[in-house]
């Protein structure tokens, strides 16, 4: 019998994620609630509806959520953790509000979350703080009991978000043909945002030039990359790049994305790439159409050799990763001493989002942070 671990203050875990259709008559009404007011061309709309319409209309998101959330349990109840674990999105059913009334309902009064977004950045992290809010205020109109939220602090450079990685970009150099493995060059990928969000990400003090969004992932690139170099005797050329842009064309994202990147990388004589979507948990829409659809289409018409690393998912050591920072968080809480597991150069991120951390461009409540 596992020793009983313990969770006070805490009464629930509330995993928090995007959602995503699960039929074609889910992929209009999902966009509509992605997009709402926020002022994304007609054109793209229509563009990233086919991408789910080429899948039959079912984002792959939701199933590996339930998966998550399964392991989550399974992995706490056979540590002795006694937390109950919830599931509610931004975007579809079971939508934030639904889940936590529930919780409300169910007795839960104080809740840690933990998003699917390991980075600092607004829609990682204070887009999810504001749906928080939303939820707490409409909870309050129903005349429910008030419910405190925290959130977990970012986690991308945590070991067990990390050492999965460094594996799947072991396992994808194996897919690679035999005779260009040794020399292929390494793409860390994420999801590009405007230039402005990225420079005004993390704390006030982190911002300017990329923020805390770009310097996260460049750290976390720097380790995998370091990692790699030792298990297979072998220094590679490793660049960030971004993917999924959208917005208008006239603002500027993140550069330079994937596809404009296999291209350089082809044309300055690289024998293969291997994509490592670090910026994503799970092989959601993302990457399945972003990664393995275009920019593998891409690759396939200039005639360069890529294979794609798997995103951590349901790995063991993530779940296990996950249980640890819940109960770091928890003997923080409680003001017990406590160490922090953090990889790379940038140490454990902040437990609670400072006054002006990652600002929305209209300022709205957010819960689980100083502003
Ligand atoms: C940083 C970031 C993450 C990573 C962190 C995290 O995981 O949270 C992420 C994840 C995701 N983004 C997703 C889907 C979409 N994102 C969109 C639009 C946007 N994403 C943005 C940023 C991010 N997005 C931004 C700045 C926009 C522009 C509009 C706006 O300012 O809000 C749109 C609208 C159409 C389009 O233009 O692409 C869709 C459909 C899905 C679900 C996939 C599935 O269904 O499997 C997931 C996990
Ligand atoms: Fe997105």
């Amino acid at each position: 019998m596992a020793d009983e671990l313990d969770p006070t203050p805490y009464d629930a875990l509330l995993l928090l994620s995007f959602g995503g259709p699960e039929g074609p008559d889910d992929v209009v009404p999902f966009l509509e609630n992605v997009t709402a007011g926020r002022g994304i061309p007609r054109e793209r709309l229509k563009e990233v509806g086919q991408h789910y319409f080429l899948f039959g209309g079912v984002s792959p998101i939701n199933a590996q959520n339930r998966e998550f959330l399964a392991a989550l349990r399974a992995d706490f109840a056979a540590h002795g953790l006694g937390l109950p674990v919830y599931w509610g999105n931004r975007n579809w059913a079971p939508y934030l509000t639904d889940t936590l009334r529930a919780m409300a309902d169910d007795g839960h009064r104080r809740i840690l979350t933990l998003a699917t977004s390991a980075y600092a950045s607004y829609s990682g992290c204070r887009q999810y703080r504001e749906n928080l809010a939303d939820a707490l205020a409409a909870l309050e109109a129903e005349g429910r009991p008030r419910l405190e939220i925290d959130k977990l602090r970012h986690y991308f450079n945590h070991p067990g978000f990390v050492r999965p990685m460094v594996d799947a970009v072991l396992a994808a150099l194996d897919e690679l043909p035999a005779d260009v493995r040794d020399r292929a060059h390494l793409a860390f990928t994420t999801h590009s945002i405007p230039l402005t969000a990225a420079d005004t990400s993390g704390p006030v003090e982190r911002h300017g030039d990329g923020g805390a969004y770009v310097a996260e992932h460049l750290d976390v690139a720097t380790v995998v990359a370091d990692a790699v170099r030792e298990a297979t005797g072998v220094d590679r050329p490793w660049r960030l790049v971004y993917q999924s842009r959208s917005g208008a064309p006239h603002i500027p994202w993140l550069e330079p994305d994937i596809c404009d990147h296999l291209q350089d990388e082809h044309a300055a004589g690289a024998p293969a790439v291997v994509m490592v979507p670090i910026g994503f948990v799970s092989d959601h829409m993302e990457v399945k159409y972003d990664l393995d659809t275009e920019a593998t289409a891409k690759a396939a018409e200039l005639g360069l050799p890529v294979a794609r690393a798997a995103t951590v998912g349901a790995d063991p050591r993530f779940v296990a990763g996950i249980r640890e920072l819940v109960l770091e968080r928890a003997t923080a809480e409680r003001g017990a001493p406590v160490e922090r597991c953090a990889l790379g150069a940038l140490g454990p991120s902040h437990d609670v989002c400072p006054v002006g951390c990652c600002p929305a461009r209209t300022p709205r409540p957010a819960a689980a942070g100083r502003d």
